[in-house]
């Protein structure tokens, strides 16, 4: 499998617990975490792709992934796999559960990536939520304030459906 490139951004760390979790789980694997901030341009060179946000803004990807909308316009993702981690707080904020991810979602498909890891909204009790199509969340939903118990395991499951269609 061709090197998979994780990148992430983050306010108050809790998306870097769960990066150290995706990489646990791709220890056997070759991949490189980057923060989304400065390296927006790293993304062109990989085919295997994680991209990872926390939600904040009522239903907004991290500021700093927002602020990069433009830029990952600009990048042809045309025989890219992106799978896409969305944390949120379904109680605290379940009228717009982990909406972060449907912003990065709606840019990349535009420009041609092939997003992989749907999961099922089974055991999550949002209200609303902007993150599903065909009845399946875009990515995988994660919530460390309510369901961190559940979090290795829904990795776990996760990383190995995307690896499956990884290149
Ligand atoms: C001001 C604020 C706004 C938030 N808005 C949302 C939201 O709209 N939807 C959601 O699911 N979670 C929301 N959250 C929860 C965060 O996404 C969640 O706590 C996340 O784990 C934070 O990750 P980080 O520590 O890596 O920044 C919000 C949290 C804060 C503090």
């Amino acid at each position: 499998m061709k090197t998979i490139g994780i990148f992430y951004a983050t306010l108050t760390k809790t998306t870097v617990g769960v990066v150290d979790e995706l990489e646990f789980f791709l220890k056997h694997d070759d991949f490189k975490t980057f923060n989304i901030k400065n390296s927006v341009k790293e993304i062109e060179n990989y085919e295997n792709l994680i991209f990872v946000t926390p939600t904040y803004q009522v239903g907004e990807a991290h500021a700093a992934w927002m602020n990069n909308l433009k830029k990952l316009e600009e990048i042809d993702f045309t025989g890219k796999v992106v799978g896409l981690v969305g944390l949120g707080n379904q109680f605290a904020f379940g009228e717009s559960f982990c909406g972060g991810i449907r912003h990065l979602y709606d840019v990349i498909v535009k420009k041609g990536a092939k997003v992989v890891g749907f999961t099922s909204t089974d055991g999550y009790h949002y209200e609303e939520t902007s993150i599903i199509e065909d009845g399946k969340f875009i990515g995988l939903a994660l919530d460390e304030e309510n369901q961190a118990n559940l979090t290795p395991k829904r990795i776990e499951n996760w990383i190995a459906e995307v690896k499956k269609e990884f290149k």
